[in-house]
């Protein structure tokens, strides 16, 4: 009898669509030991009710840095009730009022007056309530940078980190996450001589690694055989062009869906194709977001060309922010270590071999995002 491929109506591929969710924390979380044990380390002084280490979780977008602080969370929080955790995202709460009302809703169980009320009231009582009870406050800080654009970050650290000074008893600590570790050099000295973080770098992942992710998210997502293996190379190779993990699991909802639209039993080739370009673009974007305006001119200067010598770049990009040399050597090799521009040498150049750049993304990807610029 010739098998049903087709789908009927009330069928679907997955067995557990959570497993594809962005905030899904899942129970399988490998290759990230010794990143998990580094914050283990900085945490243990709180299960004795001490202040514990703060940390700088650093790394390229989808390598695990706010899964990793969640999951050891988790574990603090079957060990001991001394702990109380916040996970704050700063890209929604970018000022120092929005972050304290985040932990302060989440310490206190009620939002903060919205107005009417200072920071200093609302961290008062915070403070005060976290002497009440005993508790060690941990605060993820979550794309820190965020904090930065306004001018936030040094008085939201301030305000956390000396919190012990100017409340004796108190005891907070911070894991900042961050795409690009740099970020610390611009605290302020009162900021930087109480932080001194354990610095956690998160890889970005290889192609085994990243396969064995993936199979076991499929495994838990979807019903048995119901993924190509030719799928799953197409699916691990374009992850592989970021190593951005969310890509991926972005990747297999989409291409699940794709396969029940065209009522197919099994996710294809085919399907995964046609999903990338959406989560392509959900990556693209995140990634430009994170960048400063003189990355974004030089992503933007290199992707106008097919390929442009390092030099003829560094006069293009020096005629329009009268740059110096050797922070364009620096901002070109951290977008050369991230993955956005590739650096080839040449043997052609007049003054001996010479850089050739060439963008990690069509123009055509870049044009929405450049539009806004
Ligand atoms: N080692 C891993 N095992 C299983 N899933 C993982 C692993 N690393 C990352 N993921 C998954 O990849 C996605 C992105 O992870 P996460 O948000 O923790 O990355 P991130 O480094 O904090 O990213 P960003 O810098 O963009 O905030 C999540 O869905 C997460 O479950």
């Amino acid at each position: 009898m010739k098998e049903n491929n087709m789908l009927m109506w009330d069928e679907t591929l997955f067995k557990e669509s959570d497993v594809f969710e962005l905030d899904y924390l899942p129970d399988y979380f490998p290759h990230r030991d010794s990143q998990l044990n580094a914050i283990r380390y900085a945490l243990k002084p709180a299960i004795r009710g001490g202040r514990p280490l703060n940390c700088l979780l650093f790394g390229p977008p989808g390598t695990g840095k706010t899964s990793a602080s969640l999951k050891i969370f988790d574990e603090l929080k079957e060990y001991t009730d001394k702990v109380l955790t916040v996970k704050v995202n700063c890209q929604i709460d970018s000022t120092r009022f929005a972050v304290i009302s985040r932990i302060y809703k989440s310490v206190m169980g009620v939002a903060p007056p919205a107005s009417g009320v200072s920071f200093n009231r609302i961290f008062d009582k915070l403070t005060k309530k976290l002497i009440d009870v005993d508790k060690v406050l941990v605060v993820v800080l979550d794309d820190i940078n965020y904090l930065f654009y306004e001018g936030h970050a040094d008085e939201v650290m301030y305000s956390l980190l000396r919190a012990h000074e100017q409340y004796p008893g108190s005891k907070i600590s911070v894991i900042a996450i961050v795409n690009d570790p740099e970020v610390i050099y611009g605290f302020d000295k009162r900021v930087s001589s109480v932080f001194l973080p354990e610095e956690i770098e998160f890889p970005r992942y290889e192609l085994s690694e990243i396969k064995d992710i993936l199979d076991d998210r499929i495994m838990r997502g979807f019903f048995p055989n119901v993924v190509t293996d030719d799928a799953k190379d197409q699916m691990a190779n374009f992850v592989n062009e970021s190593g951005d993990l969310r890509v991926g699991v972005d990747l297999l909802k989409r291409s699940g869906l794709n396969a029940e639209k065209r009522a197919s039993r099994k996710v294809e080739i085919e399907d995964v194709k046609k999903a990338y370009s959406a989560s392509r673009s959900l990556y693209i974007t995140r990634m430009f977001a994170n960048l400063t305006d003189h990355e974004k001119l030089i992503i933007r200067q290199v992707a106008d060309t097919k390929e442009i010598s390092a030099g003829d770049l560094y006069e293009k990009f020096n005629a329009e922010t009268n740059i110096g040399y050797t922070r364009f050597y620096e901002i070109i090799n951290k977008m050369i270590s991230a993955g956005y521009v590739t650096a080839d040498f040449s043997g052609k150049g007049s003054k001996g071999r010479t850089r050739i750049i060439r963008s990690a993304f069509k123009k055509e990807e870049l044009a929405d995002l450049l539009k806004e610029k």
